[in-house]
């Protein structure tokens, strides 16, 4: 394969001279359409991509960018070898994936599958490809599943789904031998996991039940938790709201990429359930492609933590190594000595390092501030988050101990972001001008942590863009000086372009942002009636 698109000339197929480049991989050029096309049949559609397959010792294989790919960049879709129920999962159909709904009746059941009792959605689903293999498995074992409906508990996480995705794994052993050697060539860090309380208690029960309820006696000990630590490390979860989704799946392409606190990917899902990567800024050839396994807002400390436990590696990526976040001081907290300076880590790298004061040098220990972090973290969650009012609380509560873009305070505020303006009693015509003037700066701010965290055409950004355009002509319709309501109006149009482009890959934005334009256009009219 030739290494660089401005040295091509001759058509990959038949030779000739030729200037018409794959648009895709950019590494080969064709003399016309017809031979691009065969080409691919002939096997370039193996070949063609912007990306390949590396390995360091740090993170292990990697993907890297084998071209310059630009910001908005499709790179990789794949579909997916496995998907299923998450470990625990409230009831859902094994046929279609979707959580199931409060049957009708007051003695209603769900709808049971005829063979092995498993819920389902309904009778079409029994004959699902994704179902059959378990059923006639569980059915030849005469075990019948347990699980029933219990009004007001339809959310109720349901552990006995743990065993569904592993036994869909261990069945490709027979039914896709080629798809079972890509799983089983995926990272575990078996050893490590055997350590954790979860896998005593998958050994205590799972084993038993794969082993002697359904008679899969030729498995060890050893290679069936292996599949489960396989599926911890690698797989995707799949949220889809709208479809009533909330599972995981395995794409053995994809789970090369490696982690980057501040990745230069995004992913999302489409309707085959295929996983979609894009590139969320320019990537330049030869860098490392990644995606975040964490969220964003949370702390070095934090992010690394779970890090360790989910994933069994110790980020050290460049925002993991500063001990000022990139300039945010997500996990600094306001020193309750001197009450001005920001108490950093001393090494982010190491987990039990001490802590100082950059003002007045006092130091912490990690466990003294881990111990505060946890609290905060768990006061945070525990609050009303259907309106902004013990959210703003929370803020005011720790306007000493916590300053404006520590990990808690940031939550709070994307939180609030979202409710100014759609909570109930909160909505966009009924906020007093106060909150609507606070949901714009709290986008702003916000905005600006985005940039460092979580930039480019991210969805944390188009999110908190949709928010305040939405604000910005909100202000715009209450405001009377003409000047002040068209910038308004530009600011807000500038916005809804930019939008337009991180999401125009997001086919449920499709519509809100049909709604948005028109509502914009509606405000510049009744602009332009009022000027003339
Ligand atoms: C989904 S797999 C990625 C592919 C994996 N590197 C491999 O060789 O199969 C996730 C694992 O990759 C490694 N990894 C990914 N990102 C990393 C990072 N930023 N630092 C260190 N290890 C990382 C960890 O071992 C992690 O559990």
């Amino acid at each position: 394969m030739a290494s660089s698109s401005t040295s091509l000339t001759s058509c990959a197929l038949c030779q000739a001279r030729a200037s018409q480049l794959c648009a895709a991989c950019r590494n080969v050029v064709y003399c016309s359409r017809e031979h691009q096309k065969e080409h691919w049949k002939k096997g370039h559609k193996l070949e063609c991509k912007c990306y390949e397959v590396a390995t360091n010792e740090i993170l292990g294989r990697h993907l890297r960018a084998t071209r310059d790919i630009k910001i908005g960049e499709q790179i990789l879709k794949e579909a997916p070898l496995v998907l299923g129920p998450k470990v625990a999962s409230a009831a859902l159909c094994l046929g279609c994936h979707r959580n199931l709904l409060a049957p009708g009746g007051q003695k209603g059941n769900y709808y049971k599958c005829s063979s092995c009792s498993w819920p389902l959605c309904g009778k079409e689903c029994e004959n699902s490809p994704h179902h059959q293999p378990e059923c006639q498995l569980m059915k030849g074992s005469n075990f019948q599943s347990k699980i029933n409906y219990t009004p007001g508990e339809e959310e109720r996480k349901e552990s006995a789904y743990c065993v569904i995705m592993l036994l869909r794994c261990m069945q490709l052993k027979s039914r896709d031998p080629e798809g079972f050697a890509r799983l089983s060539a995926l990272e575990d860090h078996l050893r490590e996991r055997l350590e954790t309380p979860l896998y005593q208690v998958l050994r205590a029960n799972l084993i038993t039940f794969i082993k002697t309820v359904l008679g899969m006696r030729d498995w060890s000990e050893l290679d069936i938790l292996r599949i489960a630590a396989i599926l911890d490390t690698n797989t995707f979860e799949i949220r889809q709201p709208r479809e009533r989704r909330k599972i995981r799946a395995l794409f053995p392409g994809a789970a090369m990429i490696s982690h980057d606190c501040v990745p230069n990917m995004r992913h999302r899902f489409d309707d085959e359930l295929n996983i979609v990567f894009l590139a969320k800024r320019k990537i330049a050839k030869g860098e490392i492609l990644s995606i975040s396994y964490t969220q964003p807002l949370r702390s070095t400390i934090q992010r690394r933590v779970h890090l360790r436990q989910a994933k069994c590696f110790d980020c050290s990526c460049a925002r993991c190594r500063d001990p000022e976040e990139l300039g945010s001081f997500a996990g600094a907290q306001t020193c309750i000595k001197c009450k001005a300076g920001k108490i950093i880590s001393l090494n982010p790298l190491q987990n039990a390092a001490n802590w100082k004061c950059q003002l007045c040098n006092v130091k912490r220990s990690a466990k003294e501030v881990l111990t505060v972090d946890n609290q905060l973290q768990q006061e945070l969650e525990s609050l009303d988050k259907t309106t902004p009012v013990s959210l703003e609380d929370f803020i005011y509560r720790h306007r000493a101990d916590l300053h404006e873009t520590n990990t808690h305070i940031l939550q709070a505020k994307y939180a609030l972001t979202q409710l100014y303006g759609s909570a109930p009693g909160y909505a966009m015509e009924d906020l007093s001008e106060e909150s609507l003037t606070r949901k714009v700066q709290l986008c702003e701010e916000l905005l600006k942590l985005a940039d460092i965290f979580d930039g480019g055409w991210s969805i944390f950004r188009g999110n908190l863009l949709i928010d305040m355009e939405e604000a910005l002509v909100a202000q715009a319709l209450r405001l009377e000086e003409p000047q002040e309501v068209e910038e308004k109006l530009r600011q807000a149009a500038e916005m809804l372009r930019e939008i337009r482009n991180i999401m125009k890959h997001e086919p449920e934005m499709q519509q809100v942002l049909v709604e948005r334009q028109v509502i914009l256009n509606s405000a510049l009219e009744r602009f332009e009636e009022v000027k003339d």
